[in-house]
């Protein structure tokens, strides 16, 4: 088992994470819990920093917050000299609430709703990423209204798509983001944008997927868009200023998965665009890249509390936590796969199997299958490790399960980053239904 970060185990042969013992954590905040080894969260975007800086390039690292997004997440992203990717006018609102710099704010998504954009002019964010001719006349009536101007990138769909390692080439009709390239589509953005008294176009951007082990994805990307940079200067007079690349970059969630370095990701990318603005004769753009799952992912980890198990001779041992597809849908909706391990017993020796089952009335409901453990005690503690992504911020209500609490833990301690849902909570939308009299048929 690789453990991650400043997850290690201690003297007690308990899991560790930023200095604290995860027994406590338990202990204290209860289960589930996420888990944040701050640290590494700093270290991965250090990485990606580092990268262009010791290539003397001028870039912007914008954390996608869809990977996860809460306050103090935005006011660590503050603190670590990040910019933010927001897809809605919650994260935008939360960037807001933890005093997130304005100006490096990236507004993204395919459908951003007339009070989003009226939002996200009011509050000055630094740019728009359009992502069609609709959005466009949106900004420009409020823009108008607000009297101001705004400066985006244009989304382009460049017919590349990745498929976490792998990639295909695709036709734009597969994508519901972005303008194509081929069709002339994002031809046709450009010079509408042109004519714009209210929007200024500064460059493109483009995302090829997510979870992605190889370079090879972005390089053609990065090819495809500068030869459509020649022919925007030669036709439109266009030259972006700015390239964003999107994100993408894969982490290991299990063995067998094989990321390259943070660092090697930008490595190839610059190289390749100063190879691309060599061939063409263009000039190097600033580059800016959108890590989501690369910089909060592997930083997370979830500790459960085991309740009930159960065995079936020669077929299977099942054991259940007291969480499941509420807390991380990612098996159920991708069979994404994760390793774990008992927190308050790791240096026990994993003799057999077990097939860990969350608490919901589903059967896909399996967070992980034929995990290796030690013999499996009630009341033990089972860290589910990789659970920082699209864990918390894609957690839900089902079954009305309250979502857990987020606890940050660095240099030897711990703190409440998200308080855990009451069942208050769950129930402070609900409001009673008396009609004055009953309907009869
Ligand atoms: C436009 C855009 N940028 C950035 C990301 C972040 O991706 P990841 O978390 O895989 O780095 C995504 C999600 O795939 C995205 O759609
Ligand atoms: N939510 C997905 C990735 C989607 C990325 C957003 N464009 C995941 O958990 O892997």
């Amino acid at each position: 088992m690789q453990l991650h970060g400043t997850h290690h185990i201690n003297e007690h042969g308990h899991l560790e994470i930023g200095g604290v013992d995860t027994v406590n954590i338990k202990q204290e905040y209860g289960s589930p819990v996420y888990v944040y080894d701050v640290a590494l969260m700093r270290e991965r975007a250090r990485g990606f920093q580092q990268a262009f800086e010791d290539n003397g390039m001028t870039y912007q690292v914008a954390y996608a917050s869809k990977a996860f997004s809460c306050v103090a997440m935005s006011q660590l992203a503050k603190e670590m000299g990040l910019s933010l990717d927001v897809v809605s006018g919650g994260e935008l609102m939360t960037a807001s609430k933890a005093g997130f710099p304005m100006e490096k704010v990236h507004f993204h998504g395919n459908n951003k709703s007339e009070a989003e954009i009226a939002l996200a002019i009011e509050l000055g964010i630094g740019c728009f990423v359009i992502d069609n001719f609709h959005e466009i006349q949106l900004i420009e009536q409020q823009a108008a209204r607000q009297q101001t101007y705004v400066e985006a990138l244009i989304r382009t769909t460049p017919g590349i798509e990745a498929h976490t390692h792998e990639y295909i080439s695709t036709g734009q009709e597969d994508s519901k983001f972005g303008f194509d390239l081929t069709s002339g589509q994002a031809d046709q953005a450009i010079y509408r944008l042109q004519q714009s008294l209210s929007i200024n176009i500064k460059g493109v951007h483009c995302h090829i997927g997510s979870q992605i082990f190889e370079t090879s994805g972005f390089t053609m990307a990065i090819k495809k868009l500068f030869d459509q940079f020649v022919h925007w200067q030669e036709h439109l007079q266009f030259t972006p200023e700015v390239l964003n690349c999107g994100g993408g970059f894969g982490i290991r969630y299990v063995e067998g998965d094989e990321p390259l370095a943070p660092e090697q990701y930008v490595q190839d990318m610059i190289q390749s665009v100063k190879q691309e603005a060599l061939r063409t004769g263009m000039d190097v753009p600033e580059i800016w890249i959108e890590p989501g799952r690369s910089i909060s992912g592997d930083a997370g980890t979830t500790l459960y509390d085991v309740g009930s198990k159960k065995d079936i001779p020669g077929v299977r041992r099942y054991i259940s936590v007291d969480g499941g597809m509420s807390d991380n849908i990612r098996p159920a909706l991708y069979q994404a796969e994760y390793e774990g391990i008992l927190a308050n017993r790791g240096h026990e020796k994993a003799d057999d199997t077990f097939s860990v089952a969350g608490k919901l009335c589903e059967s896909g409901d399996m967070l992980i299958w034929n995990l290796p453990l030690p013999e499996v005690k009630t009341n033990d503690t089972l860290a589910v490790f990789c659970t920082g992504a699209y864990g918390y911020s894609m957690a839900n209500n089902y079954n009305r399960l309250p979502r857990p609490p987020v606890v940050f833990a660095e240099d030897g301690e711990s703190h409440l980053v998200v308080r855990g849902e009451t069942y208050e909570d769950i129930l402070q939308y609900d409001l009673s239904y008396a009609p004055a009299k009953a309907k009869t048929k």
